[in-house]
């Protein structure tokens, strides 16, 4: 029997840039399943463009690629796209599921010529399956031990050649030989609003509903750059004017958005409950962003690939030296005096 909590919708999960089985579904049945119906990015979908043109004209598998960025703008959509545009098949594999070297050793030996495999949060790979990844991305070989103790032996074994795209929130965590093995990095962008509104449209139309364009607008620019969360605000959104029998219009995005606590930034819970310790308990700054996410409640990986990217771009956090500081559009947003001297 379900408790009464199981009832409640936490507004993060609306927001949060993870994902529930149904929203898993939901996310697979939007992505763009070619690069020129990919909205945004234009430099990294050129990039792209490119690597894959070169390597068909040489008929040669395309240079592994890294794909760095925030949550949900698109990495691994741009992974299926690399698989269909080259005509492969796609393999999924993330790190945390490659936990040691004989994980991966099992997802490579089955590797077909050709094929594409896509390594999500590529940064939390055990170090032994790392080492192991290197050597397989550079001479398509790895090392594989035979046995155990004193009789344990290695034997190589050839892999037919592949390419491998990863994708991670924190490029920096990547040990720089496993950066070097990637012959591109992409950097995604937080999307702009007018992109986020193609976007939207595309989902609307996908989802044959109607959306006025002043809503589209308004909820593009509630969206936090992100696609992820422009789709799924478009959702409740449905949700809201199906329930109140009315249309989809700029009313009804403000009374959805405002039940989900998205405010008129589109800053969430998260991203406010972040700005206002920082601000009244920490003086605005500056700190840690370890301390701040322990202050919060919330994982310190969560706080600087999720919230902080975010929250840097629009300028309401500055990263100093010393730490994170709030900037005075934070104090205005959240209705807070500036102390004197700041
Ligand atoms: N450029 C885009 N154009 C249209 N839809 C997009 C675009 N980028 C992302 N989306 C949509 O946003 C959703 C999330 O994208 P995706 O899963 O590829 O993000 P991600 O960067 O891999 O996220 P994560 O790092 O959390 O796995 C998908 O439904 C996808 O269709």
């Amino acid at each position: 029997m379900m408790d009464a909590d199981s009832w409640d919708v936490d507004p993060a999960d609306v927001v949060d840039a993870s994902g529930t089985e149904s929203e898993l579904e939901f996310e697979s049945s939007l992505r763009p399943k070619a690069l020129d119906e990919f909205v945004g990015q234009t430099k990294v979908r050129s990039q792209l463009e490119l690597l894959l043109k070169a390597a068909e004209l040489q008929q040669r598998t395309p240079d592994h690629i890294l794909l760095a960025g925030p949550p949900g703008l698109g990495k691994t959509t741009l992974a299926m796209i690399v698989a269909n545009e080259t005509g492969r098949s796609l393999r999924l594999t993330s790190g945390p599921a490659l936990q040691n070297a004989g994980d991966l050793a099992a997802v490579l030996s089955s590797m077909v010529e050709g094929e594409v495999l896509f390594i999500d949060e590529i940064h939390r790979m055990a170090r032994t399956a790392e080492e192991m990844l290197y050597l397989a991305m550079e001479d398509f070989r790895i090392d594989i031990m035979v046995g155990k103790g004193a009789g344990a032996q290695s034997v190589p074994l050839d892999l037919a050649p592949f390419t491998v795209v990863g994708a991670t929130t924190r490029a920096g965590l990547l040990p720089a030989p496993l950066r070097d093995r990637f012959g591109f990095t992409a950097h995604l962008e937080f999307y702009e609003t007018h992109e986020l509104e193609r976007v939207l449209a595309r989902t609307a139309n996908l989802l044959e509903l109607e959306v006025s364009e002043p809503a589209l607008a308004q909820l593009a620019g509630r969206s936090r750059g992100t696609p992820r969360i422009a789709n799924r605000l478009l959702r409740r959104v449905r949700d809201y004017a199906l329930v109140h029998q009315t249309v989809a219009d700029a009313a009804a995005v403000d009374s959805a958005l405002a039940l989900y606590d998205v405010d008129a930034q589109g800053l969430d819970r998260l991203d406010r409950a972040v700005l206002e310790t920082l601000i009244t308990r920490f003086n605005g700054g500056p700190v840690g962003v370890k301390t701040l996410a322990v202050t919060v409640g919330e994982e310190a990986e969560t706080v600087e690939a999720v919230v902080e990217p975010f929250l840097v771009r629009i300028g309401m956090i500055a990263r100093t030296q010393r730490g994170r500081i709030a900037t005075p559009a934070a104090y205005a947003h959240l209705g807070h005096a500036m102390p004197e001297g700041r």
